[in-house]
Parts: structure tokens; sequence; C-alpha cells
């Protein structure tokens, strides 16, 4: 069954009015595959986001994969300063990607294979064989659970290869990566009186006398996220209809977004969600990992014919994933990068 939580919808420019209320749709991955996968278009189309339950991933190793980081970032400055800086692996630490763009929190960035990571393991933890052992548990889950995802969007859009977009991320040569994130606690100085009698409690902008963005606003690269987060809130995400909305956390269950590869793969009939994070007021750090699922660098992304009917015109122009990545990197984190492959009409 999907159902949905209700939350404040704040709209961009006019944060201060309460308008309606959303839901983050909500998947159960145990129900009946023809129900999950229609539910999942439907939320892929309307949000670019959802959240999933009965995913799978065992809780043990998601707390094990949380001890370890949570481990890490507990260490001293100059200690955790030597897995760093993030070129764009590493150790990052308010600095995000190479061209300006910078956020209140700290993080790590890893290559989402067993190879690099047994490789890094070392620059994060005094026990590499059990960091490494934990992170590849995590990463086999998240991966099994993007995979399964990915199946029911191929059933959902009634494409007979159900594989057609799983196989581009469980290929030996994907590119994913996995990145955790850890967003200081922020304690708004007070309120004053008037914020009290206009009862704006739920003024989402980014002022930085009541909170601090610790990501900015942007979308993924890739074809889709898996994000797990403890029970701290902070994420937003932007809606078709120009509404910054608050997602509140559960650290029990994953949120998936489209990426802006899986937009490409859909001709657009899928868009990937902006989102960022804003934290507001709370004694405690916030912290969140993420699985960008991905291709391999020489894999093409280009909408399988199916998607189109006999009408529909090719959006973008086919493009590798690698060439993709190089146009990110050279951009800032709130850019729109896939207008770079739009076929011009
Ligand atoms: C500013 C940047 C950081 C980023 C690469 C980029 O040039 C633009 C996209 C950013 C992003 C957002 C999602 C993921 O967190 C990330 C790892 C990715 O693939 O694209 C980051 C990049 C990064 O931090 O290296
Ligand atoms: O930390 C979060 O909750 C989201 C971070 C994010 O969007 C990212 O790392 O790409
Ligand atoms: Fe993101």
């Amino acid at each position: 069954m999907v159902v949905a939580t209700p939350t404040p919808l704040l709209r961009r420019g006019n944060n201060k009015k309460k308008t309606a209320a959303f839901g983050v749709p909500i998947i159960d991955l145990s129900d009946d595959k023809s129900i999950a996968s229609e539910m999942i278009v439907k939320a892929c189309e309307d949000y670019g986001f959802f959240k999933v339950v009965n995913h799978g991933v065992p809780k043990k190793v998601i707390a094990r994969m949380e001890r370890e980081a949570a481990d890490f970032f507990s260490r001293p400055v100059s200690e955790k300063g030597r897995a760093g800086p993030a070129a764009p692996f590493g150790y990052g630490s308010k600095n995000i990607g190479f061209n300006g763009d910078k956020g209140d929190l700290e993080y790590i960035l890893l290559e989402a294979n067993p190879l690099s990571l047994s490789q890094r393991a070392k620059n994060f933890s005094n026990d590499p064989s059990t960091f490494s052992s934990v992170t590849n548990d995590y990463l086999s889950g998240v991966r099994k659970l993007s995979c399964d995802i990915l199946e029911l969007v191929a059933e959902g859009l009634w494409i007979e290869d159900n594989s057609i977009f799983s196989k581009l991320i469980s290929n030996s040569h994907s590119d994913s990566c996995f990145r955790v994130n850890h967003y200081p606690p922020f304690i708004a100085p007070n309120n004053d009186d008037e914020d009290e009698l206009n009862n704006n409690h739920l003024d989402l902008s980014p002022n930085p006398s009541k909170s601090k963005v610790g990501f900015g606003e942007h979308t993924d690269p890739q074809i889709l996220t898996i994000l797990r987060s403890n029970d701290v809130s902070g994420l937003q995400i932007y809606t078709h209809d120009g509404f910054w909305i608050p997602v509140p956390p559960d650290p029990n269950e994953f949120f998936v977004f489209v990426g802006d590869s899986f937009q490409a793969l859909t001709n657009g009939r899928f868009t990937s969600v902006r989102h960022r994070v804003v934290s507001i007021n709370s004694w405690k750090s916030r912290m969140s990992m993420m699985y960008f699922a991905a291709p391999a660098l020489d894999a093409w992304i280009s909408a399988p014919p199916q998607i189109n009917n006999i009408i529909t015109s090719n959006v973008y122009r086919p493009f590798k994933w690698g060439d993709f990545k190089q146009i990110v990197y050279s951009l800032r984190l709130a850019d729109s990068r896939l207008d770079y492959f739009k076929n011009h009409t």
C-alpha cells in the first residue's frame, strides 16, 4: 500500500506562507509487484523522489555502517585531514567539488568498488579490513535495492527487458560512488518576538540567522541515489509546482532520488529532483549516507525506443556517462548540466 506523510509546503520566494499539505510518496517493496511498479513510476514522474519501506537491507548492516562513519567523524580534525582533501574522493570539509561551492559540513566520498575501498580504508579506520567489509556489505545492500527499484521501473514502463536500467549499474565497471555527510549541530540565535507572533517557525528560507545551508541546492548527476539518514532533519526537496518541502527524516527507511541520467534515460519523462540540506535548530548532528548508482564511464546514456511513442522526439542526444561526468565537474553544484546535451529543435 502507498501512504503519505503530511508535511508543510513552502513556496520558493514566499516561504512565509503555509499553503498546502504534501506527502512524500511511500513505496512498500513487499507489495504486489504490479502495484509497486506502477506506484514507483508515478512517484518518479510526480516528484522524482520517494521513500521505500520493506527494502530488504538488514538493520544490522545499516547500523554497522553508521557506527564506522560516526567513529571516523568523531576523530580530531588533524587526523581526519590526513584522509583529504577530497579530490574528488577522500575526506572533505566545507568545500564541495572544485568550483567554489561551500557547505556547513564534512564528508567522506568513496568509489563504491571493493578494490578502491580496500586501498583507501586505512585512511578511515584503524581497522581497515573491518571498515572495508562493513562498507562493502552496506554497498551490496543498497546496490541490490537500486537494482530492484530499476527493475520495477522498467516493468512499470512496460519495457520487456526488465534489466534494461539495472544492468547499467550492476556492471562490474560501474562508476557508482558512496558519500557520508556529517552536518554539525546548528542552534539558531533566539527567535525574536515578531517571529513568534507570525508563527513563522516554518520559514525554511536559508536565512543565516535561523538556518544554515549544509548542502546547497542541486540535482544528483547519476541514475538513482539511495539515501539513509539519522533522525536529524534538514533535507528539503523542490517540487514541480515550485515548493521547497522538508522531508521528515526516517532512520529505518531509505529515500530514493531520480538523478539527471535517469531523466535522460527516460527522455525527460522523469525529472531529477532538486534538493538541499538546510540545518535548522538541532543540538544533534545530521549524518546521511548516499549511494549514487552510476553506469560505467564508457556506457551510453540514451532513452530506449520503448520509452517514446512514434511521434516523440529525443530531448537529449545520447552521451557517455564519462563525458557527462566531465561536464558535471566543470560546473557548479546548482547548475543544470543536462541542458548541455539537449537536442535543438
Ligand atoms: C560542485 C560539485 C560537487 C559535485 C560535482 C560538482 O561539480 C557538481 C555536482 C556535485 C555532486 C552532487 C551529488 C553528489 O554528492 C556528487 C558526489 C556528484 O556526483 O555530483 C557531488 C560532486 C562532488 O561533491 O564531488
Ligand atoms: O545529506 C543529505 O541529506 C543530502 C546530501 C546530498 O544531496 C548529496 O550529498 O548529494
Ligand atoms: Fe544530492
